[in-house]
């Protein structure tokens, strides 16, 4: 079951000024900042009421982040949905003829199993499921908890 927007990603190019800009139109400064290796990208965290804005700038040339803002503006790059069983979850996308761009859920940032659901199966939007998990034991470099062990 979805229960919550649980972010929104922002594509940036300028992690430091889009913080900036962030601080000051938000009212708030970020409660956090994480590398996440496996998708290439640095992100920072504000929160706002409950949900987060999550920006993103890519770290490599073959970074999601990075290939979109190739062809696209900075701006609104997924929209992220909070999940209480994001394995039943994805079956449920899966039967429901959703292309789901991981087979497993893997590593995403600030403690979640994430899974990404294809734009064009959606709508033109691309969709993150999010399921709060403790990666304590994941090592960053690994996509999902099998890999860490
Ligand atoms: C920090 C970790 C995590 C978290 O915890 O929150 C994150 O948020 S990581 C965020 C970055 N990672 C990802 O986005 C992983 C999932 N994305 C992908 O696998 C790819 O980006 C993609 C969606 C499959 C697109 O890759 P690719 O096919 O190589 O790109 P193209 O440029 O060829 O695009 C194909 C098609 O899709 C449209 N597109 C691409 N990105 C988006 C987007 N963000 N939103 C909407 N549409 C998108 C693109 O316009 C093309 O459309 P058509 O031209 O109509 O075919
Ligand atoms: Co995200």
């Amino acid at each position: 079951m979805l229960t919550n927007l649980e972010h929104l990603g922002l594509a940036v190019r300028d992690l430091s000024a889009a913080t900036a800009l962030y601080t000051r139109l938000l009212g708030l400064p970020p409660y956090k900042t994480e590398h996440v290796t496996s998708e290439a990208v640095d992100t920072v965290f504000f929160q706002v009421g409950g949900s987060k804005i999550e920006l993103l700038a890519g770290t490599s040339p073959e970074s999601a982040i990075t290939k979109f803002l190739e062809k696209k503006p900075e701006g609104i790059h997924h929209v992220a949905f909070e999940v209480d069983n994001i394995v039943a979850e994805m079956a449920r996308l899966r039967a429901e003829g959703f292309i789901l761009l991981n087979d497993e859920p893997k590593r995403g940032a600030d403690n979640k199993l994430v899974c990404f659901v294809h734009p064009r199966s959606a709508g033109g939007v691309l969709v993150e499921l999010c399921q709060t998990a403790d990666l304590t034991d994941l090592t960053d470099g690994a996509d999902t908890p099998a890999e860490a062990g």
